[in-house]
């Protein structure tokens, strides 16, 4: 099965008010995990690939372990994702280099700059069959080591969000209801704002795909794991997993999930270093930390995203389509 782009899985998943997961991947091991996980539990996949971890681990080396993956899985409905492409150049390179989805990031950008290269990146993306995701509004926290202050940050404006997609044609777009990138997304008691989510819902065309970034639950066992085995992570603290449901109940169809990959890794890793201080084979650490990031997106996807089980109904889609 080639790489698909997310039509059809959003598609599918309005239908069934449930989520795609949008997972990080750097490596060969995090690739490994995630794509075990979705295939034991028939589910659909967005990888996606951030400016840092092209730089991290090289542009062709992530295509070749995905197009491994994709071959590895069998027949699971697998896209490939620019996450957070800060220009047109980054967006057309992913593009031209096999992706089937990108993000332009424009959130930083005032208003109309933001819808001009958004119009630009989608007229160059629709051309050659790739779908793309934009942003409005500002996610307080850490992206791509620039980072955001929670002043600084502004929540996405339902009507700004309406004019936005007819004006640019885009696909999907990224909202800011209060999450945040990184381990530490609220000071106080977590919240979103899901009155805006409604609106904007409302605002927009029926069925159209909202995206939430810095959505990880940062699972209390593995920070706990990683402060008990050398760690220093205090106080880290996520989004919890019924306000992601009912970000999907709502209208959230793409969850995007970095941070908790990070955790689940290290956490494991450090605990294995831990107890075996005699070990220095890498395949013997990263093996622990590669079976916990597939167990972490096995809940996930059966008991957050609500996706499990979902593969079959999107390939056939995805065949009917394709007539
Ligand atoms: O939004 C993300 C990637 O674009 C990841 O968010 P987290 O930091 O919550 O995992
Ligand atoms: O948006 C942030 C993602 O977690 C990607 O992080 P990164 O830019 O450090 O790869
Ligand atoms: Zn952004
Ligand atoms: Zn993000």
């Amino acid at each position: 099965m080639p790489l698909v782009t997310t039509r059809e899985m959003f598609k599918k998943a309005a239908e069934g008010k449930y989520a795609i997961g949008a997972f990080n991947v750097n490596n060969m091991e995090i690739i490994q995990g995630i794509v075990e996980a979705a295939k034991e539990e028939q589910a659909p996949l967005i990888l996606q690939v951030s400016a840092g971890a092209r730089k991290y681990a090289k542009h062709i080396y992530l295509i070749k372990l995905v197009e491994a993956a994709l071959e590895d899985s069998g027949d699971l409905p697998i896209a490939l994702h620019l996450d957070h492409g800060e220009d047109f150049e980054i967006c057309k390179a992913c593009i031209d280099g096999g992706f089937t989805s990108v993000m332009i990031d424009g959130s930083r950008l005032p208003f109309e700059e933001n819808i001009a290269l958004t119009k630009k990146v989608v007229e160059y993306a629709h051309e050659r069959g790739v779908v793309v995701e934009a942003e409005l509004g500002k996610l307080a926290g850490i992206e791509d080591n620039v980072k955001v202050a929670e002043h600084e940050a502004a929540f996405t404006d339902p009507d700004q969000a309406a004019e936005f997609v007819e004006r640019t044609g885009v696909d999907s777009l990224a909202v800011a209801i209060g999450t945040s990138h990184g381990a530490y997304k609220f000071k106080g008691d977590p919240r979103l704002d899901f009155e805006r989510l409604q609106k904007i819902v409302e605002k927009l065309p029926k069925d159209f795909p909202i995206v939430l970034h810095g959505a990880s639950t940062v699972l209390p066992e593995f920070v706990e794991m990683c402060n008990k085995y050398g760690g220093n992570i205090p106080g880290a603290k996520g989004v919890p997993e019924d306000m992601l449901r009912k970000a999907a109940e709502l209208g959230v169809r793409k969850i995007n999930i970095d941070t908790d990959l990070r955790l689940a890794m290290t956490a494991a890793i450090r605990k294995h270093l831990y107890e075996h201080p005699d070990h220095f084979d890498p395949r013997q650490y990263l093996k622990d930390g590669r079976d916990a990031i597939k167990e972490m997106v096995k809940h996930k996807l059966r008991n957050v995203l609500g996706c499990a089980g979902k593969a079959p109904e999107i390939l056939e889609e995805i065949k009917k389509n394709r007539g």
